[in-house]
C-alpha cells in the first residue's frame, strides 16, 4: 500500500509551492480536496494499513456509554484506570507503556461506563505516528473523551492534542447541528446529499463565481462520491465551502474533559489558574485527590440520566435505574425496557422533577428528567 502519510506531505509540499492567483486556484482546490480525503482515509480500517491499522482497537462497546483516555504518553493514564475500575493497566515511569486497548468499567449512579485507557499519542498522530491512528479511531468511537494532561508539562500540550484530533474531524465541546434542516448545515448555502445510484445530479442556482461543474465533479470523483445531489444556492461559494461541506460528513461532535494530573508536584497558583480553565478538572492519582470530582464532572458530562421504574401499588425499585440520554422522552425509556412495549402503551404517570404535578400522566413524547419515577400503564 502505498503511504498515505507520504501522499499528504508531498500534497502539502506542492501547495506551499503552488502561487494562489486565479490561474491556480482551480487546481489548489483540487489539491486541497485531495488531502482532506486523505486525511479521513487516514483512519478509516484498510487491510494492512500502516501502523497497525485506522481501525481502532478490537474493544467491543459494553455498558452505557465510553469514555476514551487520550492524551501524551506517562501521563497518567493507566494509572487513573487502575484506580476508577477494578482492571489493572500497567503502569510504568516509561512511555508507551500501554501498547493497546484496555477496557475496564466505571459503575456509578446506577450506570456501567466502559473506560477505554489507550496508547499514548504524539505530535503527528493524526498523520500515523506511533498507534495515533488507532488510538483517534478509539476515540472517534465514545461518547467522551477524557484528555489527560500533565500538569508538570508545557501548556502547549492541550492545543497539541486539540490539532491533532480536528485534524479527523472530530470536533471537541462543539455542539452538533441537530434539530435543523440537513441543508442549513451545510456551508454558504452548498446542498449536498449522497445517494445510492442515479449518477451526480449538480445545479448551480445563479452563475457561480468561483466553481464550476467540472471541478465540483472532480473533488466528488476524488472523494469517491459517485451518486449524490448537489445544489450551490450562494454564487460566492468557493472551492473550500465545497470541500467543508463534504467534510462535514466525516464530522463527529464528541464532548471533552481535560484532566491535569499530577498536580502534588505544581505550585499552588499554578494548580488554580489550570483549574479555572474551561471544561477543565484537576487531579493527583498519586495523591488520590480529586479523582472522584474527576468522576462526578465525567457523569455530568456524559448527560446521562437514571429514571426509575415503577409498578403500580408497588414502590420503586431505586436499586436499578435505566440509563438514558439527556433529553430523552417516555418513548426512548420504553425501548430501554423493552422493543416492543411501544406497542401496548396507554399512557405513563410520572413523579419528580419532570412532572408538573404528581404524578402526571404524560404520553410518549414527555421528556424525562434525572431520577424521575416512572409507571408505564399498558393498553
Ligand atoms: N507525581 C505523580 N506521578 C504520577 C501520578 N499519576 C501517575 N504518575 C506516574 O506517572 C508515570 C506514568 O504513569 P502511567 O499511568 O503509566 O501513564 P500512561 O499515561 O498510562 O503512560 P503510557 O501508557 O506510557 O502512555 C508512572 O510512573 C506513575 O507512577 C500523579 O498523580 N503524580
Ligand atoms: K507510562
Ligand atoms: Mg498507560
Amino acid at each position: 500500500m502505498v503511504n498515505i502519510t507520504e501522499k499528504i506531505k508531498e500534497i502539502e509540499e506542492e501547495m506551499r509551492r503552488t502561487q494562489k492567483n486565479k490561474a491556480t486556484e482551480y487546481h489548489l482546490g483540487l489539491l486541497k480536496g485531495k488531502l482532506a480525503r486523505l486525511r479521513a482515509q487516514l483512519l478509516e480500517p484498510g487491510p494492512g494499513a500502516g501502523g497497525g491499522g485506522g481501525s481502532g482497537f478490537d474493544v467491543s462497546k459494553s455498558g452505557d456509554a465510553r469514555i476514551a483516555l487520550v492524551g501524551f504518553p506517562s501521563v497518567g493514564k493507566s494509572t487513573f484506570l487502575s484506580k476508577i475500575t477494578k482492571t489493572k493497566s500497567e503502569v510504568a515511569a516509561y512511555a508507551f507503556t500501554t501498547l493497546t486497548a484496555i477496557p475496564g468499567v466505571l459503575e456509578y449512579g446506577g450506570a456501567e461506563i466502559q473506560i477505554l485507557d489507550l496508547p499514548g499519542i504524539i505530535e503527528g498522530a493524526a498523520e500515523g505516528k506511533g498507534r495515533g491512528r488507532q488510538v483517534i479511531s478509539a476515540a472517534k468511537t465514545s461518547d467522551l473523551i477524557l484528555m489527560v494532561l500533565d500538569a508538570t508539562k508545557k501548556a502547549e500540550q492541550r492545543r497539541l492534542l486539540e490539532a491533532e484530533l480536528e485534524a479527523v474531524g472530530i470536533r471537541l465541546n462543539r455542539e452538533p447541528p441537530i434539530n435543523r434542516s440537513p441543508a442549513s448545515d451545510n456551508i454558504r448555502n452548498i446542498y449536498l446529499k449522497p445517494k445510492k445510484a442515479g449518477g451526480m445530479k449538480i445545479t448551480f442556482q445563479s452563475p457561480p463565481k468561483n466553481l464550476d461543474e467540472k471541478m465540483l465533479y472532480n473533488i466528488l470523483r476524488d472523494y469517491k462520491i459517485l451518486n449524490c445531489e448537489v445544489l450551490v444556492r450562494d454564487e460566492n461559494a468557493t472551492v473550500d465551502d465545497f470541500i467543508d461541506t463534504i467534510m462535514l460528513a466525516h464530522r463527529k461532535y464528541i464532548r471533552c474533559l481535560y484532566v491535569y494530573n499530577k498536580i502534588d508536584s505544581v505550585s499552588l497558583p499554578f494548580l488554580d489558574s489550570l483549574a479555572r480553565e474551561p471544561h477543565t478538572e484537576v487531579m493527583s492519582c498519586e495523591l488520590d485527590l480529586g479523582v472522584q470530582d474527576v468522576v462526578e464532572r465525567c457523569w455530568k458530562e456524559l448527560r446521562l440520566m437514571r429514571v426509575y421504574t415503577k409498578r403500580k401499588g408497588i414502590d420503586p425499585d431505586f436499586s436499578e435505574a435505566l440509563i438514558v440520554r439527556q433529553g430523552s422522552t417516555i418513548e426512548d425509556v420504553c425501548d430501554q425496557i423493552h422493543r416492543t412495549l411501544k406497542e401496548t402503551f396507554k399512557y405513563a404517570l410520572v413523579w419528580g422533577a419532570s412532572a408538573r404535578h404528581v404524578p402526571q400522566r404524560v404520553g410518549l413524547g414527555h421528556v424525562v428528567a434525572d431520577e424521575d419515577v416512572v409507571s408505564i400503564v399498558a393498553k
